[in-house]
């Protein structure tokens, strides 16, 4: 996309109504994906999203000499790792792109080759997210690693073995790290204080098919007997739930009515208690779950994202939109990232009232209370917005830009909406379907 389409011209005041679809889950698929380096033979990944990180993954898959072809159904990938030994990775740093997906790329290749190079990571901007609990849990497992200017250089003298770990924090990434490790090291791995996300379950999953030994305790342990040696799978990847809740916050916030296909009640159950504590309607079935404003005003609320099964914070940025809406102090604390409110200012710009604080307001203390991180916010509402000019920070604070346009009066234009594409399956496909008045500059209807 060029700088000139990078732009879409949001025009407001129209509630989105209609359906769209959601599938696999972008927190997943990529993952599953990595996965398949481990297998001896070609695993199939079903319901994958066309979207850049896995566009980005497929790309380093292949550079590392898997094949990866569409399968008979739409949205099927293949993925035969039988080539791994004889790939060349020259041009790894080109094919990284804006995606974390690369750091878990280390176990299996030290695995499979005995050596892995992860060039520098992406994916958004919302904190410092170092990688320090990665390269610790390798270390433990017996690798050895080297930075250097272009990136990270890691090698495994002998066969990884498995080892006691406590992760500082339930981290996704790093928890998926040991899980891609731990699958082939020799002997038992205990992870406690894991993180315990529905996509980590779902990896989990993918593993297990492959041939894992895979435990998981009520009290965030996971133990893992390494095997020594895995096949492919078959799996369809979950729904995106992060996906799904926020085509929710934009029924919220325009009053509108959307059906989310796709939709899965298990894994968005806090997400729902929230929803309807703000007032939101919806209606689940067996295909989907319908959301919408029913009318009236909305509800303040006390909100703190955290690790699962607590409030997922990939849903804090879509929602705090719908709280402009609601009527009173609604109270945001953001726990799991520390600059995760910045989106707000443009908010404010289009009418908004949130004030960022850094206290830990409304629960309780976290990591980053009393370190100058602005990490709590207090919304009044509800507010009108008026339309503005808007560039997108991030993936879910760009999405919720667009959620902000759709619901306010006049017309925006919201730059840099390519970001959106490295999480949003066809986004401009699915807001022209649901109604809303967005064109690209030019006058040329999405
Ligand atoms: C591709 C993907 O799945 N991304 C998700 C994943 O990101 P990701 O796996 O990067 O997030 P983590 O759960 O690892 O990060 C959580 C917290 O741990 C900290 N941390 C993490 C690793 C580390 O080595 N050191 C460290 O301090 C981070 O800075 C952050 O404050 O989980 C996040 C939390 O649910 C989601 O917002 C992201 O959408
Ligand atoms: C923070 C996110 O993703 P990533 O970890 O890929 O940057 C997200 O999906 O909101």
């Amino acid at each position: 996309m060029t700088g000139t389409e990078d732009v879409l011209l949001v025009h407001g005041g129209t509630p989105l109504e209609g359906e769209i679809r959601v599938r696999g889950a972008k927190n997943l698929v990529p993952k599953a994906m990595v996965a398949a380096l481990l297998g001896s033979g070609p695993s199939r990944l079903r319901n994958v999203p066309d979207i850049r990180d896995v566009r980005v993954v497929r790309g380093l898959l292949q550079l590392h000499g898997v094949t990866v072809r569409p399968g008979e159904e739409p949205g099927e990938l293949i993925l035969d790792p039988s080539h791994v030994e004889s790939a060349n990775v020259a041009d790894i740093d080109a094919h990284a792109g804006s995606s974390r997906i690369p750091i878990l790329f280390c176990g299996p290749l030290l695995h499979r080759l005995g050596h892995a190079f992860i060039p520098g990571l992406g994916g958004c901007d919302i904190g410092g997210r170092p990688i320090d609990f990665h390269f610790e849990v390798l270390r433990q497992f017996g690798a050895t690693i080297e930075k250097r200017a272009d990136g990270q250089y890691l090698e495994a003298p002998q066969r990884l073995r498995g080892c006691k770990i406590r992760l500082p924090y339930p981290s996704v990434g790093s928890t998926e790290q040991v899980l891609l490790t731990a699958v082939l090291a020799e002997g038992v791995t205990e992870l406690s204080n894991a993180a315990v996300e529905p996509e980590i379950e779902d990896l989990i999953c993918v593993l297990q098919k492959m041939g894992a030994i895979i435990s998981m305790d009520t009290d965030r342990t996971i133990r893992i007997t390494g095997v020594d040696s895995l096949g492919g799978y078959n799996h369809r990847a979950l729904p995106d739930r992060l996906e799904a809740a926020s085509w929710a916050s934009a029924a919220l916030a325009t009053e509108g009515n959307i059906y989310v296909r796709g939709a899965q009640q298990r894994s968005m159950m806090t997400f729902l208690n929230t929803y309807r504590r703000v007032g939101g309607a919806f209606e689940i079935d067996d295909e989907g779950i319908r959301f919408w404003h029913p009318g009236g005003p909305l509800n303040a609320i006390a909100l703190e994202t955290d690790v699962h099964p607590g409030f997922q914070t990939d849903w804090q940025q879509p929602l705090v939109v719908a709280l402009t809406q609601a009527s009173g102090l609604s109270i945001v604390h953001e726990t799991v990232y520390e600059s995760r409110l910045g989106f707000t200012s443009a908010l404010n710009q289009m009418g908004a009232h949130i004030q960022l604080y850094r206290e830990c307001l409304g629960g309780s203390d976290c990591r980053f209370g009393q370190r100058n991180f602005l990490h709590s916010a207090v919304v009044s509402g509800p507010t009108k917005l008026q339309g503005a000019d808007l560039v997108i920070p991030d993936l879910r604070g760009g999405f919720s830009y667009l959620i902000a346009a759709l619901a306010a009066q006049g017309t925006s234009r919201v730059h840099g909406i390519d970001l959106i594409n490295r999480g949003y399956e066809n986004f401009m496909e699915k807001l022209v379907e649901l109604g809303a008045k967005v064109e690209l500059p030019g006058g040329a209807l999405v």
